[in-house]
């Protein structure tokens, strides 16, 4: 079956990398996610991929425990660059071509972030890992990925996480929440449903492009997406009143 999308952002949760642990990397996790990117590229995707940090630091926490916000924002990017190589190697492993590209220059490690060559990574079929979210503190991955897919002209941003899609309140806290099949993004925004921050679907919403959310441990599901299944929750624009 051939695919719906051509070129996809994919925002991997950095926390759902733990596997059953607690903290770090979990390697079969990693390999698994590995083979499914590379599943879709050999079809014919260009796949971007954004990874969060919440595996190892997020700045936030690290503020509430009463250090400085910014240098704890600094080590969450830093963190993020972590799992970006660690799922470049896994990519790599598997037979696929990856490139990091970080927004923070650290250039014995990977590419700076050069938006024309992360275009010409994926018209070569390279999935590029962008790394170090926006290169600024007080924001999000869920951001980071919300720019990088308008900045490379991606028509659909995946959010794979811990969860199988967007709820009425979050399912983490109330068990009798409901998921929603698809939403608005004025609907989310308004709802201030909490899976993805206001900036991210305000920047996707402006810019027009659908995001999934989607359960991460879903063996199959990023494929299964691509080729047009109604898989999670689809935040899109409303449909117009005729
Ligand atoms: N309305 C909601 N529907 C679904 N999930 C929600 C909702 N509100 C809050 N959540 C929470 O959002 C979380 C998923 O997003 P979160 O931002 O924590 O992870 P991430 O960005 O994917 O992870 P990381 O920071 O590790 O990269 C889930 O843990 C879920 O409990
Ligand atoms: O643009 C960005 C992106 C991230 N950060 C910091 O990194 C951590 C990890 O990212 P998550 O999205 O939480 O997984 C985040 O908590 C921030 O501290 C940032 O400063 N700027």
């Amino acid at each position: 079956m051939s695919l719906k999308y051509s070129r996809v952002l994919l925002k991997l949760s950095g926390e759902a990398l733990m596997g059953e642990a607690d903290y770090g990397i979990d390697p079969q996790t990693l390999a698994r996610i590995a083979g499914e990117i590379h599943d879709v590229v050999n079809l014919g995707c260009q796949v971007g991929v954004v990874v969060g940090g919440g595996n190892i630091f997020r700045g936030a926490g690290l503020a509430a425990k009463g250090m400085d916000r910014v240098t704890g924002d600094n080590m969450g990017m830093l963190a993020t660059v972590i799992n970006a190589l660690a799922m470049q190697d896994a990519l790599e492993r598997r037979g696929a071509v990856a490139r990091v590209m970080s927004a923070i220059k650290i250039n014995e490690v990977c590419e700076d972030f050069i938006r024309r060559r992360a275009i010409r990574h994926l018209e070569k079929r390279r999935v590029v890992i962008f790394a170090a979210g926006t290169g600024n503190p007080f924001f999000t991955t869920d951001s980071a990925a919300a720019l990088r897919a308008a900045e490379i002209g991606a028509t659909l941003l995946l959010k794979a996480t811990k969860v199988d899609g967007i709820y009425n309140v979050d399912p983490a806290r109330d068990s009798s929440a409901v998921r929603y099949d698809s939403l608005s993004y004025q609907q989310v925004i308004e709802l201030d449903l909490k899976v993805m921050d206001t900036a991210a679907f305000a920047l996707c919403r402006d810019h027009r492009i659908p995001i999934r959310v989607y359960d991460l441990e879903r063996e199959g599901a990023l494929r299964q997406i691509l080729e047009g299944q109604s898989i999670g929750t689809l935040v899109q624009e409303a449909p117009r009143a005729a």
